[in-house]
């Protein structure tokens, strides 16, 4: 097969490309821009969306049950991503809207502001320069289908949609201990957000609304809408309880929001597996590779393989195997760029594991051109790499492996016969562990956007974790 008719093989440097600047998400976003308002000019329009590079600004719906925390939670995670807080009132108090003004006569008059009327304010408020550049986060809207509806058709797409969840019972019990800070809106509770200076305290204010009948009334009106209004964001949603601290609440709602939705973008995983040994790094990456075939690439075990090759470099390597010392870095980089070259690695990706295990080797993994796109850390105990190790035995009749704890011999006979291997020992895996410790804080400082798992699980739970890390893109670190 000449050249010519070889099957046509990306550049490796083609998708890595992409994965690195994210080039099929900009042109899916672009796209989706073009669909939703079709622009007379769509070359100048994706100009101007390309300059205004806002793609991940946040766009967030906080919606949930009167008294839920909403508000609360809209305003804290404002602060935290520096976006602009949007609620009814603030888009009626805009001094400098033509539209709010004439709004305010009808909302001041109490009464419900209409549709239309509430989509031009929204439109007028989402397209300031503040939201576009910084994002936002629109608090209790929609409150109805017809709205969720007209939001979409003004092409205002969220990214992020939170529903906070809390029992009737808890909610009306709780508006009645709300107070509002007239200064700044700010939301406080007198039992579960009381504010600790004092003048701030004197100034609060009862809000309206806030009886049991009052609360009661709202929680039918929302009840009524809001199994209607959650079908328009499907993939894009998450349920909170709010039947919880505040902090906790905003901490789970800030991990959401900063978290990726799993892309469409075509995606070589290259993973690394790092921890101790015994952490299950072996066994993990033998499960990736069986559920999606990617390439399982072990340091030791290409090493060995290397060795019993009797090829040049193997020969290089066996000093170092017969004399049980460290085989130098350069050799090993040198197995791995060959293995990992491979057209397989390539067009399947990889998990590789054992490798690196210092500074010096990821420096050399990195300069090769072999960064991982998902590093993961396997975190389990000291005690329990001891107890999966040291326990381990093998039957030498049988070459059955055998654990005195989670798998021991089934007869007395096989058990007085049991071999552990020499590297099992209490002292190996001991120095082994610490070796891996000593290093280990500057190679998690070297890799971005590490994926710490608690290795101390069933197999499964600690697969089903990982998995989940490399499905959904990274999380975008906030940076103020
Ligand atoms: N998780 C929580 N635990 C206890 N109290 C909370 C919690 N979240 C908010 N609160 C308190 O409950 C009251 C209502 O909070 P908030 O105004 O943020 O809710 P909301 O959903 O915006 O209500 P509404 O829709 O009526 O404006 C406030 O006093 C707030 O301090
Ligand atoms: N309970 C438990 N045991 C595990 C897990 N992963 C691996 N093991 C066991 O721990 C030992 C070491 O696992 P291995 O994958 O070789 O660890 P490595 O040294 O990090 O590659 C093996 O006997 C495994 O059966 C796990 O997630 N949970």
């Amino acid at each position: 097969m000449d050249a010519t008719t070889a099957p046509h093989q990306i550049p490796v440097e083609m998708p890595q490309y992409g994965e690195r600047h994210h080039i099929f998400e900009i042109m899916q976003v672009m796209l989706q821009e073009l669909l939703i308002h079709q622009p007379e000019e769509p070359i100048q329009f994706m100009l101007n969306h390309l300059r205004r590079d806002n793609d991940m600004v946040p766009r967030i719906f906080i919606l949930g049950p009167p008294a839920s925390g909403k508000t609360t939670i809209a305003m804290w995670l404002c602060k935290h991503l520096n976006a602009s807080l949007i609620t009814k009132q603030n888009l009626i108090r805009n001094e400098f809207s033509v539209i709010a003004a004439k709004a305010a006569t009808v909302f001041g008059a109490n009464q419900a502001i209409p549709d239309s009327m509430l989509m031009e304010l929204l439109e007028e408020r989402l397209t300031n320069d503040e939201c576009v550049s910084k994002g936002w986060i629109l608090d209790g809207i929609p409150e109805t289908r017809e709205q969720a509806l007209m939001i979409q058709t003004c092409g205002i797409s969220p990214r992020h949609v939170i529903v906070l969840s809390a029992p009737d019972t808890v909610l009306i019990e709780r508006n009645l201990g709300k107070r509002i800070d007239p200064y700044n809106g700010e939301v406080y509770h007198t039992t579960f957000d009381w504010p600790s200076d004092t003048e701030v305290q004197s100034r609060l204010k009862v809000p309206l609304g806030i009886s049991e009948e009052e609360t009661a009334k709202r929680l039918m009106e929302y009840h009524k809408n809001i199994n209607r209004i959650l079908p328009s964001y499907p993939k894009i949603l998450k349920v909170i309880s709010s039947d919880q601290p505040c902090v906790d609440v905003f901490y789970q709602a800030l991990t959401y929001v900063q978290s990726q939705h799993r892309s469409n973008a075509p995606f070589t995983p290259k993973i690394l597996l790092c921890g101790p040994t015994g952490s299950g790094k072996s066994l993990q990456a033998a499960l990736l590779a069986q559920k999606y075939g990617i390439i399982n690439v072990c340091c030791g075990h290409l090493l060995k393989e290397a060795l019993a090759s009797n090829s040049n470099i193997g020969e290089y390597i066996r000093p170092f195997f017969e004399q049980e010392m460290q085989v130098p870095d350069q050799i090993i980089i040198r197995v791995l760029i060959n293995r990992l070259s491979k057209q397989d690695c390539i067009r399947c990706g990889w998990v590789l594991h054992g490798f690196p295990q210092d500074l010096n080797q990821a420096t050399l993994l990195d300069n090769a051109g072999f960064m991982p796109n998902r590093v993961f850390f396997l975190n389990v105990p000291y005690d329990s790499v001891i107890e999966r190790l040291t326990l381990r035995r093998t039957d030498p009749a049988t070459g059955e492996r055998y654990h005195l704890m989670y798998k021991p011999p089934p007869t007395m006979q096989i058990q007085k016969r049991l071999m552990q291997h020499p590297e099992d020992t209490e002292e190996k895996v001991k120095l082994k562990i610490d070796s891996f410790y000593r290093n280990s804080s500057l190679l998690e400082d070297y890799f971005d956007d590490v994926i710490y798992v608690n290795g101390d699980q069933d197999p499964y739970t600690v697969f089903e974790y990982i998995e989940s890390g490399i499905i959904l893109p990274l999380p975008t670190k906030v940076t103020l």
